[in-house]
């Protein structure tokens, strides 16, 4: 007998479609080549493609979804001005919807859902050029937990049925299971994955205390987190507190779906209801499984702890 999706597998499956179009607008703006730059404070930048993106996200959603909570990184987007019509999407990425949705989430209602949007993650890297570490991030919380989220990727090249393709989607939703990737096994050596533009002294303690093989410097929340899952990296570790919770709320629910753990830099989980502060202040410290994360939560000193809470 089939049954309707659940309004939450309904919503994972419109981020999906949804992200896919912000994605085109990230390429599109930088192909046109006019990003807009606007700086937003200390090391913090806005362009066209992170306003553009996010219109289309939010429009989309709340239009599907009018009772949801939705909150986006940009507050300057002129949400009444117009834009094209292409911009809202109204398709559900089929497969998602097939989805089986886990009997504690199924009678879920938009009232009590808060969606986190990042419309472009690693804006600086964006601007530099380093375009494979922009993502597009959608995360869907419930009692103030992540528990779906999507991470697209505008710039990542593949070949499909002899095609090339630009673009890829990754979903994760809690109990279920993750898509649209393969995921991998960490390296066999510790590899950790940290900020290339936000770095300062606390992060680099951070850092030497790891003693790690490789430490990977990559732009964005999103792609740290791709990083783990796929086996590139082993911990994702940031003892600062730029990251808000649209940087965190859909790569924590992709990386837990994939069994991983991602929380700040003591290993407390972020709360992500509508009322809970934007920052991150206690910094990211993620990985692909929990023995990982337990490991590198051992290796965090109590003044660095100590410290970045005074921060
Ligand atoms: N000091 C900061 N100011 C503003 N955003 C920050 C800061 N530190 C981190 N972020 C956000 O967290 C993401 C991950 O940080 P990092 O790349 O440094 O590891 C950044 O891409 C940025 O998101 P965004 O690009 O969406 O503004
Ligand atoms: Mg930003
Ligand atoms: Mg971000
Ligand atoms: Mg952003």
């Amino acid at each position: 007998m089939s049954t309707s999706p659940s309004l939450i597998v309904k919503l994972l499956a419109s981020s999906v479609s949804v992200a896919n179009r912000a994605g085109k607008i990230v390429r599109d703006v930088m192909s046109k080549g006019e990003l807009g730059i606007v700086e937003k404070g200390k090391d913090d930048y806005q362009t066209e493609a992170d306003r553009s993106a996010q219109k289309c996200i939010i429009a989309s959603l709340s239009a599907q979804y009018p009772k949801i909570n939705i909150i986006g990184e940009e507050d300057n987007t002129d949400n009444d001005v117009d834009f094209p019509s292409d911009w809202i999407v109204t398709d559900a990425d089929r497969e998602v919807l097939l989805l089986n949705c886990p009997d504690n989430l199924k009678s879920v209602q938009e009232e009590e859902i808060v969606v986190w949007v990042d419309p472009l993650d690693g804006t600086a890297e964006y601007t530099q050029g380093f375009l494979e570490h922009v993502t597009v991030l959608i995360g869907i919380s419930v009692n103030e937990k992540p528990i779906a989220g999507v991470i697209h990727q505008p710039y990542y090249k593949s070949i499909v049925d002899g095609e090339k393709k630009m673009g890829r989607t990754i979903w994760g939703f809690q109990d279920v299971g993750v898509g649209g990737f393969t995921l991998a096994p960490p390296p066999d050596s510790l590899i950790i994955t940290t900020t290339r533009s936000h770095s300062n002294p606390l992060v680099e303690k951070a850092l030497q205390v790891m003693d790690a093989s490789q430490i990977l410097r990559v732009g964005g929340a999103g792609y740290k987190v791709l990083q783990l899952l796929e086996g590139k990296a082993s911990v994702y570790v940031f003892a600062s507190p730029g990251c808000k919770k649209w940087d965190t709320c859909g790569p924590e629910a992709v990386l837990s779906a994939a069994g991983g753990k991602l929380t700040d830099i003591v290993g407390n989980f972020y709360k992500y209801s509508a009322t809970e502060s934007k920052p991150n202040k206690m910094g990211v410290l993620a990985a692909v499984s929990e023995d990982l994360h337990k490991y590198a939560l051992s290796k965090i000193p109590q003044e660095l702890k100590e410290a970045l809470a005074k921060k």
